[in-house]
């Protein structure tokens, strides 16, 4: 039941119309073997039988038979044919969307640490096996087992020690293929996992194609990738080499029980247990029975290694979510962190830190790069819980609240802006559903990149290229304001861009800031300073450690970390080039 589960990505229910118009085809198909050797018989008898005459009507019977047996097969192939496939197809789509969706729901922590290549490879390569799993590899499996066992249980009738020989040496092929099936995993899984590290390895060449270029390297990370390569041929001959052989030893025997058959029958025969016509069936039926069955026996082996694919998918589907209630928070949202330690993995990157966000206020978090700003911002999204301590957001624990009930209160703008390859005005749109076209420029507007998109060829309608190749820093900053502004949370999370801008772009970056955060509760991750000497309060981090707070210039009173921050920035002139 496992392996079931495991080949459909969990959707076992899907193979059992394959299944059952699998076997149905292959009983179908029962039916003109039955009918030739009915034929032979009656073509053979006179000539075995002296008198006997031969039965001309009945043989007419059988090729009208025949003819509407192959008809029939037709038929009951096509259902066959067609589930298969949509069954396959269906689970791969729904499957796909639905590990998308869960991915998404996974807790960010679990989605580093996983290669994102790794994640696309089994989006697309796992789901085409388990595809291939429920279309082709399963269905025949089962329907591979319908004519010999039809044919064992006719046999028998007719003689039995001769179908004994026929299917004597099955079980030793069958136990020789299970007991391989645990070699089959291992090896099935470090192929996996090399096909895995070059995927990966090729995605890390693409993506760096630009540093390489920038920095002239050619060699190392080519030679990763060339290495991986290796691997993984290194990998599928050894897969090959190892399995194969077993394979063929298998299905050796399988067709090592036709000599059987010949010697037993021959020895009946000359003893005259048994008639010419009932040997001649046996043998007959002997040339065609080994078919099927060494076809299922290279089957069970792929069918294997796309049930581990499938394992991967089942496994990643079954990692906890995020959950949470989904009750309306209480107008006051307030935010505070009680004694919070959170690290991504290795050491902790906030210890112990207390603080309080309040409602409809500014609070800038300042620190030196590393110091944690953006991780409280990424606790405050629970994008992360913390290990130790509580965040709670109107009085609540976050761990209590559904993370996308959360973020329906909550308009993140990141310092790296990302932007769908799709038109301007839809990924302005993406800040709230079902937003109108009027809506959508009046928040543009506000963010002060409306009268650069009507500059570009197609306005609103205009592409952007991946991850917003095609706009300047500032420009795609402004437009994830736009987003936010359209997205009228109560809560705004504001992680400032650490890349220098042009004073204008600087200026209109400001002036859209304003527009978002009027009215709110916003909490702003700055790096220049002078952005937020306005601020109702400033919270200066230092190596993940609340180390003072307070207004601008109480701050600056104070003579620490905030006024040495202030007095570089004061200081801080251009680029030189000394000589
Ligand atoms: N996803 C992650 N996995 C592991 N470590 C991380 C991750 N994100 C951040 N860190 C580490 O956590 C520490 C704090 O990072 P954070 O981004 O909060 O700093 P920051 O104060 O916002 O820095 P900056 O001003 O440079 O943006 C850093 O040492 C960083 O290397």
């Amino acid at each position: 039941m496992k392996l079931l589960h495991n080949i459909t990505a969990g959707n076992p229910g899907q193979l059992v119309k394959p299944v059952f118009y699998s076997v149905l085809a292959n009983l179908v198909s029962v039916l003109p073997f039955a009918l030739i050797i009915e034929a032979v018989r009656l073509i053979f008898a006179p000539y075995i039988t002296p008198g006997m005459l031969l039965q001309t009507e009945r043989l007419w019977w059988i090729c009208g038979g025949l003819a509407g047996s192959m008809l029939l097969l037709f038929l009951s192939e096509i259902p066959a044919y067609r589930s298969a496939y949509r069954g396959a197809y269906h689970v791969a789509a729904q499957g796909r969307a639905e590990l998308a969706e869960h991915l998404r729901k996974l807790p960010l922590g679990y989605l580093t640490r996983r290669d994102p290549g790794d994640l696309a490879n089994m989006m697309m390569g796992d789901f085409t096996l388990v595809e291939t799993g429920i279309s082709h590899l399963l269905p025949q499996l089962a329907g591979a087992f319908v004519l010999p066992l039809a044919a064992l249980a006719g046999l028998l009738a007719l003689d039995w020690r001769m179908a004994l020989s026929m299917f004597a040496a099955l079980p030793l092929g069958l136990l020789i293929m299970y007991s391989a099936s645990k070699l089959q995993r291992r090896l099935g899984a470090s192929h996996m996992e090399a096909r895995l590290n070059a995927a990966n390895r090729l995605q890390e060449y693409l993506n760096g194609i630009q540093v390489m270029k920038a920095y002239n390297l050619t060699g190392d990370r080519f030679v990763r990738l060339e290495q991986s390569f290796k691997l993984l041929m290194k990998e599928s001959i050894r897969l090959e080499a190892v399995f194969g052989p077993i394979i063929m030893t298998a299905i050796g025997l399988l067709r090592a029980g036709l000599t059987l058959l010949v010697y037993v029958g021959v020895h009946l025969l000359l003893g005259g247990e048994l008639g010419v016509l009932q040997l001649a069936v046996f043998l007959i039926i002997g040339t065609r029975i080994y078919d099927p069955l060494t076809t299922a026996l290279t089957n069970y082996a792929e069918f294997r290694y796309n049930e581990q694919a499938g394992e991967r998918i089942v496994q990643l589907l079954e990692e906890p979510v995020m959950s949470g209630s989904t009750d309306p928070l209480p107008a006051r949202r307030g935010i505070r962190f009680e004694e919070v330690t959170f690290g991504y993995g290795g050491q902790p990157v906030l210890k112990n830190v207390s603080m309080d966000l309040p409602q409809g206020s500014l609070t800038a978090i300042v620190g030196p790069s590393g110091s944690g700003k953006s991780t409280v911002l990424r606790l405050i999204s629970r994008f992360y819980d913390p290990g130790e301590g509580r965040v709670l957001m109107a009085g609540r624990d976050l761990r209590s609240i559904d993370p996308e009930h959360l973020l329906k209160e909550v308009a993140v703008v990141f310092q790296d802006v990302y932007l769908f390859q799709d038109t301007i005005g839809r990924n302005i749109a993406f800040g709230r559903e079902g937003a109108t076209g009027e809506e959508i420029r009046q928040a543009a507007e506000l963010a002060r990149c409306h009268d650069f998109i009507m500059q570009l060829p197609l306005g609103y309608e205009t592409p952007v290229g991946e991850g917003g190749s095609t706009l300047s820093g500032g420009e795609k900053q402004r437009i994830s304001i736009a987003r936010a502004i359209l997205k009228n949370a109560p809560v705004v999370l504001l992680d400032e861009a650490t890349a220098s801008l042009d004073p204008q772009n600087e200026a209109d970056i400001q002036k859209a800031i304003q527009a978002l955060i009027a009215g709110r509760t916003v909490i702003v991750v700055a790096h220049r300073l002078k952005t937020i000497a306005g601020a109702d309060n400033i919270l200066v981090l230092e190596d993940g450690c609340l180390v003072e707070q307070g207004r601008h210039d109480r701050l600056l009173a104070l003579g620490g970390l905030y006024a040495r921050m202030w007095k570089l920035q004061q200081e801080s002139t251009g680029f030189r080039i000394s000589s």
